[in-house]
């Protein structure tokens, strides 16, 4: 598949894909989503893939959507043309991890697709911001539900309501981040994320990623049954069988 606005290669057992718009600081217009919902599909489906690795360039992950592209925007076309609709939301469609691996600007829907993923390790040059409000309207692709569950209400308002950009160091304190690490570290700290995940038990990473999620969507109540419900399916997995005999037997553990 040839691809203008993102570069795509496999590195080991993870599929790398690179927002590649450097002259708009990897602004989010519709093609290079279009392109970036095609290439996670991909690798979701290549069984060769482990993990994802989503990431940009040292100076922007992506400034968020493409301003200039919507600007001429209007309601009610943005409503009925299904604006911020299928391709914004194809990260969370995707089951196996996709790890984003920040550098410099992750600002408005940048910032926002980063939080669609299922973690974010950001490079200690790593900006996040929801300057929206700046341009005379609000996150629309999820940030203000997902910066709000990820670092609180107080946090997430002010970044909201003022724009102010958080660093690595603060997001990491917050909670948005999972670990910061020197820009030059970036990729290969998300590659070994990805080699850890791949040598594990494949129904079990999905299901540790199904479980972990759900919390975001299900009452308490309803997330610790559908635990319960993985957790017990999982006894019926050759991992489970290869995982408790390694223990036992003082061996390294080899999931197929
Ligand atoms: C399918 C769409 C669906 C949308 C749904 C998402 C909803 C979302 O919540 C809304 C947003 O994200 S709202 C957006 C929220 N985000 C913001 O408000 C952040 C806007 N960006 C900025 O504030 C500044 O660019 C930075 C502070 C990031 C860097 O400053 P610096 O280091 O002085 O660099 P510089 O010189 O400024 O930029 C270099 C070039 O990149 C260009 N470009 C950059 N961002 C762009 C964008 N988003 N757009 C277009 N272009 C953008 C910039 O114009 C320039 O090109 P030019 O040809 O030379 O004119």
């Amino acid at each position: 598949m040839a691809y203008e606005m993102i570069e795509v290669e496999t590195q080991g057992p993870a599929a790398v894909i690179r927002l590649n718009r450097p002259a708009a600081l990897n602004a989010l217009c519709d093609q290079l989503m279009q392109e970036l919902g095609q290439a996670l599909r991909a690798a979701d489906a290549d069984p060769a893939v482990a993990a994802i690795i989503l990431t940009g360039s040292e100076k922007a992950f992506a400034a968020g959507a493409d301003i200039k592209e919507m600007q001429a925007r209007r309601f009610p076309d943005t409503y009925l043309n299904d604006f911020i609709g299928a391709s914004w939301e194809a990260v969370l469609t995707i089951r196996k991890p996709v790890i984003a691996a920040v550098a410099g600007f992750a600002l408005g829907g940048g910032c926002e697709l980063a939080m669609m993923c299922d973690m974010i390790l950001a490079a200690d040059n790593a900006k996040f911001g929801q300057p929206e409000i700046n341009l005379g309207i609000i996150p629309g692709a999820g940030g203000s539900q997902r910066l709000t569950r990820a670092i609180g209400k107080s946090k997430a308002m002010e970044m909201v309501l003022t724009g102010r950009m958080m660093s690595a160091e603060d997001a990491e304190r917050a909670g948005l981040a999972a670990r910061v690490v020197p820009v030059a570290d970036l990729l290969p700290e998300a590659l070994k994320i990805a080699g850890k995940i791949a040598g594990l038990s494949a129904p079990a990473v999905a299901m540790a990623k199904e479980a972990v999620n759900a919390a975001f969507e299900l009452p308490l109540r309803e997330g610790v049954r559908l635990e319960r419900r993985l957790f017990l399916g999982l006894f019926g997995t050759e991992g489970q069988q290869e995982g408790m005999a390694a223990f036992v037997e003082k061996r390294k553990p080899v999931f197929k």
